[in-house]
């Protein structure tokens, strides 16, 4: 199956060499031809240049985009889209003035979404979670990481592996498992919380590690959660396995996430709502992409990462949807984008950058998604026609997308 897609008003993120991260004041630039085309046979991109040198091609399938543009699909390097249930209690009573803290103490927050994973059968679970994924689809994500961690035990937490697995398996979307085990004290934990990290470090990551089902490891580095020696004790183990952290760092309080994260090679670090200039040096020369999620501070109201103390210290930045039923609802992308704009006062070069080649480095996957280069996944959006590609973060809670291409299909 091959696809022609011609008369392009601006293809973006389109790169002759395969450039796989965009760092400080290179994020201010997105690359681009105006008036394109670009072909693309089974899930590879083969060609693609000036409407004027284009030559004919055959092709099954020709698509005229006239007034439209063509970009890599969202990459989303963080998510925890596999649950069960909601937790709309909780957004009333936040409203009503509790915080995300209050209601967590109150047995609320993780420990709520894991109680009712741990009633919920396999099958149950996969059909709530494949419909979401589903739906991110069509809003233009085309690749997607998800985390464990509604589980906290061992049958539970392999109960999320096997179906982020099957959505793997049934899904056109590049799909990334990481294992965030550690991501609260389950209640029977409470007062042994040394037996909890032992179990994580000596039955669930062995285990994980011997089904090859998870590419890497998570902790929820923070107060009430995990400390940074036992985040460390966490990363630690899981190095022996070849899990490579992506963390849960700086959401409330400062801890130090960050510097252990970058001392551990860690792929991404994520949340920085809270950021000092420690943390900021601490990023400087390592590979560690820092990961912002707007949707996060925007539902429970709390600080945005600043994005631009991080871009201005010539550090890249990549941005996701942070999808969960308790701190951000919602997988948007388009929605990200928008609000890395508005909220974290970054360009639609910035955003669109830190969404598509950023994200893809996030997962590990930027070689062969993210952005437009011969011989890298056929993984594209089509948008509405519109005069700019400014206007997909400007029209904040619009859906810009028309139609979705994932490994050479159209959907
Ligand atoms: N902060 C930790 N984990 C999730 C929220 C989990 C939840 O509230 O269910 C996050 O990334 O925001
Ligand atoms: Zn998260």
């Amino acid at each position: 199956m091959s696809v022609l897609i011609l008369n392009i008003k601006q293809l973006l993120q389109v790169h002759e060499s395969n450039v796989t991260i965009i760092k400080g004041k290179e994020m201010k630039e997105l690359s681009m031809l105006e008036n394109a085309y670009i072909y693309i046979d089974h899930d590879t991109i083969i060609e693609y240049g000036k409407m004027e040198d284009y030559r004919t091609i055959e092709a099954d399938t020709i698509i005229d985009a006239t007034g439209k543009i063509v970009l890599p699909s969202w990459c989303d390097s963080h998510t925890h889209v596999v649950y069960a249930g909601d937790r709309t209690s909780e957004f009333v009573d936040r409203i009503n003035g509790l915080s995300y803290e209050e209601i967590a103490n109150k047995g609320g927050g993780i420990l709520n979404s894991a109680k009712v994973l741990q009633d919920t059968s396999e099958d149950d679970l996969y059909n709530q979670s494949i419909k979401r994924v589903n739906e991110l689809i069509a809003m233009g994500t085309g690749a997607i990481e998800i985390k464990t961690g509604y589980g906290l035990t061992v049958d539970a937490e392999m109960k999320m592996l096997s179906v982020i697995k099957r959505i793997k398996q049934e899904s056109l979307a590049v799909i990334i498992p990481t294992l965030l085990a550690a991501h609260a004290i389950p209640s029977e934990f409470k007062s042994k919380k040394k037996d909890y990290i032992k179990l994580i470090t000596e039955e669930l990551i062995p285990k994980a590690s011997e089904l090859n089902i998870a590419h890497f490891i998570d902790v929820f580095c923070e107060e009430g959660y995990f400390d940074i020696k036992e985040t460390n004790t966490i990363l630690e183990a899981a190095k022996s396995y070849d899990l490579r952290p992506k963390i849960h760092v700086n959401q409330f309080n400062i801890l130090g996430g960050i510097a252990l994260g970058v001392k551990h090679n860690a792929l991404s670090v994520d949340h920085l709502e809270e950021l000092n200039e420690k943390d900021i040096e601490a990023l400087k020369g390592s590979d560690t992409m820092p990961v912002a999620l707007p949707g996060c501070s925007y539902f429970l109201s709390i600080p945005y990462t600043p994005a631009r103390k991080l871009i201005d210290a010539g550090l890249p930045l990549a941005i996701a949807s942070d999808y969960n039923p308790g701190s951000s609802p919602s997988g948007n992308m388009n929605f990200v984008v928008s609000s890395a704009c508005v909220k974290l006062k970054m360009t639609p070069e910035e955003a669109i950058n830190a969404a598509t080649v950023n994200g893809a480095y996030a997962m590990g996957i930027s070689n062969m998604y993210g952005s437009i280069t011969r011989g890298k996944k056929a993984n594209l959006l089509i948008t509405k026609p519109m005069n700019h590609y400014s206007e997909i973060p400007y029209a904040f809670a619009h859906n810009p997308i028309e139609q979705v291409i994932i490994n050479g299909q159209l959907l």
